[in-house]
């Protein structure tokens, strides 16, 4: 099964099919060398416009615009997959008002989204086998227009939910094909880089949610509407783009259509020589048919086969931690954290929430720079590494205001409330992380004073059942409502931890579970595995958010960040221990990366030494130095 040994080969024959072409381009006077050099070999490169020219000439050959046209259509998946999951935490401040729901109702709103996705996410891998990627982005834009449309004129709570179940089908669907389709439409070496432009497109939408959020917030009724249905425009360019976008060619070869594949294949490599893509990836797949054959359900034949079994546990378990390190308690919750760092004002939470949406956006653009510079290893490990220190940080900021925090110095009570467990609590800490109950302070310029625990409104946690707290314009005279924070003074060190924690986890942990499962399957296990690492990405996204404010209830907050922190401990080892490197390879040969144990700690019996570097000459000699070797296989 495996084709290491002919790796070489490939790229030297690569080499000359992608010269013979040229060799009808060029001048008469033009000549052309293949060589075979050691990597970290000098290479005596003179610069100058010959080479930029040359290179410039060389890399628009390889990589014709189509491809970028493809992904960036593609990548409006993405783009709804953030929009949608990020919008909902705005659109919910006015919809509870408006629409007077229970936490229940708010919490059911929010997690069904969620929880539809990894539904549709696991039934996305077979539509995608059957129908095609094209026809499967098809349907995830023509089911977020649905949800959109449906959510933008909902006149009641029961056709909202009908709307965010309809949205979350199309981002399940959405979210494991679009990283199939550009991954198998990409040429090597720019595939890690549009994947993950993919969710670049995903914290893209969540930061223009947070926008769309602030903007609309504002218009205190019906704005909910604009904030849900504005999903419609992107929904529908997709749609539109892609009924003149074609299937990938992969797929096709695999539903033998032939022609048509070989077609599409000329359109995306552009005047490069097809013959060898085309006659590796249907070798590839005769090859597989023999090998893994076997009947039964290709979950089945995936998980009796060593290879993808291993390359399932990765893609899942890389899945798993990515959700475990807690970014979407910062993404849902991300408000609730700034207020704690001193934000009391609502709004202005919200459009700070966007700046941690922005955070999010711009470091995923470092991991797009960063990913077919230093691999998907390294930016994987650097990026968790650092994710369980942030998150350590952001602990004990939590830390510091638990052992800093205000006491309550009233003691009010209320005869017509009995058995209110609030003016039991002696501080903050313990007033706050009971559901029951809230902090009400005044403040002046130095000092906090004449604070009390009092029992939360059952209609809305944004006043106190009674008391000060209990009416919104007495709030505003220098009382203040405190139901999911203390007010302290260490509230810095949680905010540097929350903007290393993005720095960190955006540019690795963020984008690459999503880019690797995308390339780390073969072809006939390709939509399966995406499906289940996808379904299982959603799963924790799920639990995590939903049990997040009972873990902080019952662990405290520092205890809760501590808990991720150790995980995403955990995590650096599963990554150091099993992910091996799939930088540059075709995804034809990732495969072989699987044949041995599961966990090698990144070692290869691959032929990473030796590249191929290709020399044109006309008239002088010039050559791409090595970084650009790869941009020939
Ligand atoms: O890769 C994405 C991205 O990091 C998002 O910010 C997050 O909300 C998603 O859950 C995750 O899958």
């Amino acid at each position: 099964m495996s084709r290491k040994s002919s790796d070489n080969d490939y790229s030297l024959r690569s080499m000359s099919n992608l010269m013979g072409e040229r060799r009808k381009k060029v001048n008469d006077g033009e000549r052309s060398l293949i060589k075979a050099v050691p990597a970290n070999a000098a290479t005596a490169t003179s610069t100058g416009d010959l080479e930029r020219e040359a290179r410039k000439q060389f890399q628009q050959d390889v990589t014709p615009a189509f491809v970028y046209v493809l992904a960036a259509f593609s990548a409006l998946g993405g783009f709804l997959f953030g929009y949608d999951t990020g919008v909902i935490s705005g659109a919910m401040l006015l919809l509870k008002r408006e629409m007077n729901l229970s936490a229940l109702w708010q919490e059911v709103l929010i997690s069904s989204t969620v929880a539809a996705a990894a539904l549709s996410a696991l039934a996305g891998g077979f539509l995608n086998g059957v129908f095609g990627r094209r026809v499967c982005i098809l349907l995830a834009s023509f089911t977020f227009t649905s949800g959109g449309i449906v959510l933008s004129v909902a006149p009641d709570k029961e056709v909202l939910l009908v709307g965010r179940l309809i949205v979350g089908l199309g981002l399940g669907i959405a979210s494991m094909t679009v990283p199939v389709y550009i991954a198998e439409t990409s040429p090597p070496h720019l595939r890690g880089q549009l994947v993950t432009v993919n969710t670049l497109f995903i914290t893209g939408g969540q930061f223009t949610a947070s926008i769309i959020d602030g903007a609309f917030s504002y218009l205190r009724h019906n704005g909910w509407r604009y904030m849900l249905g504005l999903s419609v425009v992107p929904a529908v360019l997709q749609f539109v783009g892609f009924l003149f976008l074609p299937e990938s060619p992969r797929w096709l070869i695999q539903k033998g259509l032939t022609q048509k594949a070989r077609r599409v294949l000329s359109q995306i490599r552009g005047n490069q020589n097809i013959d060898e893509e085309y006659d590796s990836i249907k070798n590839s797949i005769e090859e597989e048919e023999k090998d893994c054959g076997g009947d039964g359900p290709v979950i089945w034949r995936m998980l009796t086969y060593p290879p993808t079994r291993r390359a399932l546990l990765v893609g899942c378990g890389l899945q798993m931690f990515q959700q475990l390190s807690g970014i979407n308690t910062v993404m849902y919750y991300g408000a609730t954290i700034l207020q704690m760092s001193g934000v009391r004002d609502d709004k202005l939470a919200i459009w700070l929430a966007g700046v941690t949406a922005f955070t999010n956006f711009l470091f995923t653009l470092l991991g797009v720079w960063l990913v077919e510079r230093v691999g998907r290893r390294k930016l994987t490990l650097g990026s968790i590494i650092g994710t369980c220190l942030s998150l350590s940080l952001l602990a004990i900021g939590f830390l510091l205001s638990a052992q800093h925090t205000p006491p309550v110095t009233l003691h009010p009570t209320d005869p017509s409330i009995v058995n209110s467990t609030c003016n039991r609590h002696l501080l903050c800490e313990p007033c706050m992380l009971d559901p029951a109950c809230g902090f009400c302070y005044r403040e002046n310029s130095t000092a906090l004073f004449a604070s009390s625990c009092v029992p939360v409104n059952t209609a809305s946690t944004e006043k106190a059942a009674w008391g000060r707290c209990s009416n919104s314009t007495q709030l505003r005279v220098h009382t203040y409502w405190a139901y999911n924070y203390c007010p302290t003074s260490y509230s810095w060190v949680v905010l540097l931890g929350l903007v290393l924690y993005l720095a960190f986890f955006a540019p690795g942990m963020g984008p690459m579970p999503w880019t690797i499962n995308s390339e780390i399957y073969p072809l006939w296990a390709r939509s399966t595995g995406n499906a289940c690492s996808a379904g299982v990405n959603w799963t924790f996204n799920f639990l995590v958010s939903l049990t997040f404010l009972h873990v902080a209830q019952n662990l405290t907050y520092y205890g809760a960040f501590f808990l991720y922190s150790s995980l995403a401990l955990l995590g650096f080892f599963f990554i150091y221990g099993c992910l091996p490197e799939t930088k540059g390879r075709r995804l034809e040969e990732i495969e072989s990366l699987f044949d041995n144990q599961l966990c090698s700690c990144g070692a290869t019996d691959s032929d990473e030494d030796r590249q191929v570097e290709y020399i044109r000459v006309k008239g002088s000699n010039y050559h791409l130095s090595d970084n650009d070797a790869s941009d020939v296989e």
